[in-house]
């Protein structure tokens, strides 16, 4: 069963002076994060991925459609159902330092959980449970605690904050560009280590615009443009035969050793005459607020239309 789930979600923020313009940053977006499982969810600055993150951490309102986990609505949970949410359901964001207070040490954030959700346990006991956390995230206790944020690295908070949510025992880590500000050698380490929390069965949502990174490790990738979700299915068939021009259009950018990298351009993709999903769903009408659900081509490995902008 899936733990979340995203049931035609839609976000529309209000922009502009007087917030008297509606920007659509999410449309209609469906699909699901399992127990064990990583999610990429992959797309270009301002595709909307940091929004359906912040969606499901509650952080921001839907606006319209439902994001469940295990079957409830994440929107309805209020006081104690909220709470326990929380313990469940955590994230983690591109910049380490901002989520750290510069004036205490970088330890208060693991202690802090102690006091305010397991007030029960001794501090012995905790100290314990604080060691096997940053231990576990390849971190040497000595080395970090007692330590102020300016005297860490970022991989090191970035780990740090990994073992936050780990000594919460969560169940679902919602993990936003995570490695993007890391250096070559912590960006393989930090994923090597999503990849041990994954084998324990944490469900994972790995939100990246880096294609790359997105392949190393991730079960599904989710291909997200302009707010839509364009195509997603297991990793393999998704890179590996792409059907949206768009994801084709991500691949064939992706920076090689020796070429010059330029960016995807903006505009309709290139090749969007052929519409894999039209191929598969002739009747499906192709215009403005068109088909809302993706065709199944293979499977679980779905796509949308490719000419809809
Ligand atoms: N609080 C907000 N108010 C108004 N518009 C917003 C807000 N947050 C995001 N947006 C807009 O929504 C769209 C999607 O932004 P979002 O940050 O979700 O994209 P992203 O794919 O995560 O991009 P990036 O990788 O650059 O963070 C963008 O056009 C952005 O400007």
């Amino acid at each position: 069963m899936s733990m979340l789930t995203l049931d035609r979600v839609w976000k529309s923020y209000r922009v502009g002076a007087f917030g008297g313009r509606e920007l659509t940053a999410v449309r209609d977006a469906s699909f699901a994060v399992r127990p064990g499982e990583l999610v990429s969810l992959i797309g270009e600055s301002g595709s909307g991925k940091t929004t359906i993150g912040r969606m499901a951490l509650r952080l921001t309102p839907v606006s319209k459609g439902a994001i469940t986990y295990d079957g409830q609505d994440v929107s309805a949970l209020t006081g104690r159902g909220l709470a326990g949410y929380y313990r469940n359901v955590q994230g983690v964001f591109q910049d380490p330092f901002s989520s750290y207070n510069p004036i205490f040490k970088a330890d208060r954030v693991l202690h802090t959980i102690r006091s305010g959700l397991f007030p029960e346990v001794g501090a012995a006991e905790w100290r314990k449970r604080v060691d096997a956390a940053l231990e576990s995230v390849r971190l040497d206790p000595r080395q970090v605690l007692d330590k102020y944020p300016h005297q860490l690295s970022g991989g090191q908070l970035q780990r740090m904050l990994i073992a936050r949510a780990l000594l919460l025992d969560i169940r679902l880590l919602i993990a936003d560009e995570i490695i993007s500000m890391l250096d070559a050698s912590t960006r393989i380490d930090v994923l090597n280590l999503l990849g041990d929390l994954k084998a324990r069965g944490l469900g994972i949502l790995f939100i990246t615009h880096d294609l790359s990174l997105g392949h190393y490790i991730s079960d599904r990738a989710v291909i997200l443009r302009r707010g839509v979700v364009v195509e997603m299915g297991p990793t393999g068939k998704v890179f590996g035969e792409p059907l949206h021009p768009y994801t084709r259009t991500l691949l064939s950018s992706v920076p090689q050793l020796h070429t010059k990298w330029e960016r995807t351009p903006a505009g309709p993709v290139a090749g969007a005459e052929r519409c894999v999903y039209h191929e598969l769903r002739p009747d499906e009408p192709c215009e403005p607020g068109g088909p809302p659900a993706l065709a199944s081509a293979d499977g679980d490995h779905l796509v949308g239309c490719a000419r809809l902008d």
